[in-house]
Order: C-alpha cells, then structure tokens, then sequence
C-alpha cells in the first residue's frame, strides 16, 4: 500500500500543498486529477524525493519511503530525462541496470519493454533521432523496465497517439494486475474514468475529492434526470418539489433532483402529460465531476479513504 499522509509544501509564500493525502493499493490503478499548477507534480516529486516536504511523509507498506524503496518505484519525470545520443535499447538496459538489474536481465528486458512498447523497430535508434511520441514511449519503458513494485508516473499519456495511449493503458492494467500500484496524473479525464479504480482531485493545494468514479458520482450534489414526454406542455416539471429544471426542449427535458427529491412522483408527473418515452438517470462525466469539484469552495468533499 502506498500512502500519502499530510504532505504540506511552501515555496516561499506560495502555498503549494496544503495537507494532501489519498492511498493507492496493490493493483490500484488511481488517478491524480487537478487544475494546472494545483501540486500534483510536486506531491509525485516529494514521493520520489526529488522535493522536500514541508510537513506529511509517504509510506510503502507502512514505512516511509527511502532510498531502497525508491529503486522499486518505477518513475516517469514531467520534465523528461532520457540521453538524447544513446541508443533506445542501451537507454532502457542502463535504467533497468540502475534499478539494480544484471547485465543479462536488463538486456532481455530492455528488448521486451521496447517490443511491448511499440519500439521494436527503433532499439538500435539514438533517441535523439525519435519523434516526440516514440521518446515518450521510451520513457515510459524506462520506467517499467525493472518490473517495479511501485508505479508513479506524471502525465504519462500526453503527447501520444491513439494506438500509443492503447498500448500504454495494457501495459499499466497488466501491471495492476500484477498487484503493482500504480499512480498516474492525467488532463485526460475520459481516459482516468475508462481505466481508474480510484481518482483523486486535487485542486489549490488540496484534495477535493477522492473514491471510485461511482463514489465521486454518488456525492455529485444534485442529481440529473431526463425525461423524454413528447407532448408535454413547456413547464410541466416547474414546481415539482426539489426539482431545478436545467433544461427542456419539445418534451425533452433535464431535470436536476436534490437529494431526497421523489423520482416517482416525477414520473407520474410525466405520465400525467401524455407518452414517455424516456426515464432515466443521467450519469455525470468526469469532467462534469471535476469542473464541480475544483470550482466548488475550499471544502474537501472526500467520500472514501
Ligand atoms: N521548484 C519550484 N520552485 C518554485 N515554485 C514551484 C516549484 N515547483 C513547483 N512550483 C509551483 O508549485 C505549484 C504547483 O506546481 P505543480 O507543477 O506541482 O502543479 P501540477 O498540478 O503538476 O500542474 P500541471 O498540471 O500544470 O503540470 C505551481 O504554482 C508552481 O509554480
């Protein structure tokens, strides 16, 4: 289990992590959403060491992390770090190897991780001579090589193409399954809520909600529903209790329940009108979560550990 407790983080007067913690365990895939600048390079950073916490600590199977567990973390940096001149397949041998593979292993390795990658044909390559996506691909088998205990990977999917974001989530999911855990920041919400278990929304230095996407959708203040009444007059739903109308348009309607509000009695209301054609439950997205989450006030509003 991975843990990460209270970590606080000032740079000079900008406040950067204000207290952020979630746990990720094994064969967890989660993901760490937030606003640009929200901290979560920085928190991923203080996981690796790379940064010090002002306060908080992270633990891996209820020890904190040092040196010797840090090897087991496979890391993917948002400033990339590869040798622009050395050849893909040296590259990835040289991480494995620093992982503390021997020579034999980190060489099998090296070709296996650049094969699954999509890089079979570029191991002799100097990754200079890559394009951008292929270097990322590089530094995502950089990362995996050493068949870690441990995933940590910021913004791993950017930069890659359809067939390279496919091969990248297997690669992650096999690892879960695995039972490795794996953390990994992400602008894109579509692809969090298609291969996360658990996400995590940071936002100002905080985190503002943390669970399954179910969780997350469960807490969603206000509830959507869609009514389909083909001749409904304009208004029918107005008045209903705890009912806010979002939307209506010839009979198709979006109605907004509070919590407690009576489906039921919307549905008679319907029905009352003529035909329905349509009753259901409109799941929020993702993205509709999180622009809710990050514009909402300072208040945490987890729902799970
Ligand atoms: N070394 C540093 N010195 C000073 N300020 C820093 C440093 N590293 C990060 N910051 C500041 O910390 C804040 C959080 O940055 P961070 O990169 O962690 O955010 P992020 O959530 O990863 O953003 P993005 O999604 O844009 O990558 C920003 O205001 C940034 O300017």
């Amino acid at each position: 289990m991975l843990e990460i407790d209270g970590l606080v983080k000032a740079y000079g007067e900008n406040q950067v992590l204000k207290g952020v913690s979630f746990t990720v365990a094994p064969g967890q895939m989660f993901g760490f959403c937030g606003s640009n600048g929200a901290g979560k390079t920085t928190t991923m950073r203080i996981a690796m060491g790379l940064a010090r916490a002002d306060a908080g600590e992270v633990r891996w199977n209820g020890a904190p992390v040092d040196e010797a567990v840090r090897r087991r973390i496979g890391y993917m940096p948002e400033e990339r770090g590869l040798y622009p001149k050395m050849k893909v397949r040296e590259q990835l041998a040289y991480f494995a190897r620093l992982h503390g593979m021997d020579a034999g292993s980190a060489g099998r390795a090296a070709g296996e991780w650049g094969e699954r990658l999509g890089l079979g044909e570029r191991l002799g390559d100097p990754v200079e001579k890559l394009s951008l996506g292929n270097q990322q691909r590089v530094q995502l088998a950089a990362a995996l090589v050493s068949e870690p205990d441990v995933l940590i990977l910021d913004e791993p999917f950017s930069g890659l193409d359809p067939v390279g974001v496919d091969s990248l989530a297997e690669a992650l999911l096999d690892q879960c399954r695995r039972g490795v855990p794996v953390v990994f920041s992400s602008h894109q919400l579509d692809l969090v809520e298609r291969l996360c278990d658990a996400v995590g929304i940071l936002a100002r230095g905080s985190m503002v909600a943390t669970g399954t996407v179910a969780e997350l959708r469960a807490s969603a203040h206000g509830r959507q529903l869609r009514v389909v009444a083909p001749d409904a007059a304009a208004g029918w739903a107005a008045g209903l209790p705890g009912v806010r109308v979002v939307s209506e348009s010839r009979g198709d309607t979006v109605l907004e329940l509070q919590h407690g509000a009576d489906d039921q009695q919307v549905l008679h209301a319907a029905v009352a009108t003529g035909r329905v054609t349509h009753f259901a439950w409109r799941e929020p997205t993702l993205v509709e979560l999180f622009r809710d989450a990050v514009s909402a006030p300072a208040t945490p509003v987890a729902v799970a550990a």
